[in-house]
């Protein structure tokens, strides 16, 4: 059977953005974040979270350092009976104008090289308009805006304060 995946941008979606977060103690998971995550693996879905990652193209840290963090959040999901499937990033910066930085949809494509998945039971959240872009480039069915600011819903995606919320929206 083909997989169900919500994917799930990183920084502002999971962690608070503080801006090119590497270190394990400036990581600060978003209040329910497991609860939700709990939720959508309860409807059938599984997890994959696509996240832009140019620090390190920036050389602000390295691929390495990204790993290491990368761990510590799968290991702190674990520890809440929460199997992350696959973490993609794009280690580019802008200026290198590759495939993978969202917009575009290079991790997305990857994905689907790994993983028999249905993109039309599928959703991704994400806290940029880019990540919105991304998903619908790549023909992500459903979409949602993590916003605090008074998005309102449209064609293009639905609007949430957290991904906590965002368990009002995915029900199915
Ligand atoms: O939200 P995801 O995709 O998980 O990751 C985004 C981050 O890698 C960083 O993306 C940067 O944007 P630029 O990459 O410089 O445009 C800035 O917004 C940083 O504050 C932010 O931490
Ligand atoms: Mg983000
Ligand atoms: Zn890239």
């Amino acid at each position: 059977m083909q997989k169900k995946i919500v994917y799930l941008d990183r920084d502002g979606v999971i962690n608070k953005d503080f801006g090119y977060v590497y270190e394990i103690e400036k990581f600060e998971f978003i209040d329910g974040v497991f609860e939700a995550c709990k939720h959508f693996i309860n409807l059938g879905y599984e997890i994959i979270i696509v996240t832009n990652q140019s620090g390190i193209g920036r050389d602000y840290y390295s691929k390495e350092d990204f790993i290491k963090l990368t761990q510590y959040m799968e290991n702190e999901f674990r520890k809440n009976h929460i199997d992350i499937l696959k973490v993609y990033f794009c280690p580019h910066s802008p200026e290198q104008n590759c495939e993978c930085r969202k917009p575009n949809i290079g991790m997305i494509l990857q994905s689907l090289n790994d993983f028999d998945i249905d993109l039309n039971n599928s959703w991704l959240v994400g806290d940029k308009i880019s990540d919105i872009e991304c998903g619908k480039n790549a023909k992500i069915k459903n979409r949602i805006l993590i916003s605090s600011k008074e998005d309102k819903n449209s064609e293009d995606f639905l609007v949430a304060k957290s991904l906590f919320e965002t368990i009002n929206l995915i029900q199915k």
